[in-house]
């Protein structure tokens, strides 16, 4: 793994409804994922948080869209993509740390530009393939994999100057056990590769990891990881907007990482949907550190 780090916050809350997700990047910093780095001997510089622009009001978006804060979220994953892709000139390892999931538009916008075919692992209980008018709440963090297929509001497909960021083929989406019925549709037409619960219940962690690294391996050029704290089961991870209980385990987490360090191929990285308003004792930020300690390489050290 590439031994230089830079850290990106993006303290975004617009891509949802609750409250305390901005909190995120402070609380992840806070559990430590500096230090737990830094001990594994990476250079990591941090540049801090992306400035939101807040509406003063809260904003009418009845504007026939569906899609709550487009402008406000649109400026933020411009200027995410605009330090990611800046980073990456650099050689660096963008690691992303959230934040609404909507903030994967950005992220996935700047990346993307660098490599023919990047590869993205999902690891949510959500598929967020919705588009305004498929999303029973026309929040855009249920989104930004649609968006990042070049599918949904133009201004949000457009983002960082061009349109589709990544393939169907070279998506593996893990945990998902809830899907509205226009991302069933979506991922049945595009043919999009997703191991749900049921796959990991019945062949366990270790076969379904094995599958979708080998599956990546074969076609991609750079992988990103995008990780939203609710794929995990929210007994051990409370603190996120959308729990949706049946998740993965701490331990399967954990294996999932160590085995994501141990192939080496990962390019990128973000944690998102962390919301210490509704966390216990910041368990789940803390949980996001002990994940990132295993993805960069813990067991191996
Ligand atoms: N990143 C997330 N936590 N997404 C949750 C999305 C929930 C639901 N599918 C929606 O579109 O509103
Ligand atoms: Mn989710
Ligand atoms: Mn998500």
């Amino acid at each position: 793994m590439n031994k230089k780090i830079s850290m990106i916050g993006v303290p975004m809350d617009l891509g949802q409804n609750r409250r305390g997700v901005d909190m995120g990047p402070s609380a992840i910093r806070y559990a430590g994922a500096i230090e737990r780095l830094q001990e594994l001997n990476y250079d990591i510089h941090d540049l801090g948080d992306i400035s939101i622009n807040r509406p003063d009001q809260k904003i009418n978006y009845n504007d026939g869209t569906n899609l709550k804060n487009l402008q406000q979220v649109i400026e933020a994953n411009e200027e995410l993509a605009k330090m990611v892709d800046e980073e990456i000139n650099k050689s660096r390892f963008p690691l992303i740390l959230g934040g609404d999931h909507s903030i994967a538009i950005g992220s996935l916008a700047g990346i993307s530009k660098h490599y023919e075919n990047l590869g993205v692992i999902w690891y949510d209980a959500h598929g967020d393939l919705n588009t305004g008018e498929t999303s029973p709440s026309g929040n855009i963090h249920g989104m930004p994999l649609a968006v990042s297929l070049g599918i949904g509001h133009e201004k949000l497909t457009n983002t960082f100057g061009y349109g589709q960021k990544v393939k169907p083929e070279n998506i593996v989406i893990i945990g998902a056990r809830s899907l509205d019925p226009g991302e069933r549709e979506l991922i049945r037409e595009k043919g999009i590769k997703v191991f749900t619960m049921h796959e990991i219940d019945r062949n366990g962690m270790s076969y379904v990891m094995e599958q979708a690294i080998n599956y990546l391996q074969n076609r991609t050029d750079g992988v990103h990881l995008s990780l939203d704290l609710d794929g995990l089961d929210p007994t051990e991870a409370p603190g996120v907007g959308t729990p949706v209980l049946g998740g993965m385990t701490y331990r399967e987490s954990h294996l999932a990482m160590e085995m994501l360090a141990d192939s080496d191929i990962l390019t990128s990285a973000e944690f998102v949907e962390v919301n210490p308003i509704l966390d216990e004792k910041n368990k789940t930020a803390n949980m996001a550190v002990g994940l990132m300690g295993s993805l960069f390489g813990e067991k191996l050290k």
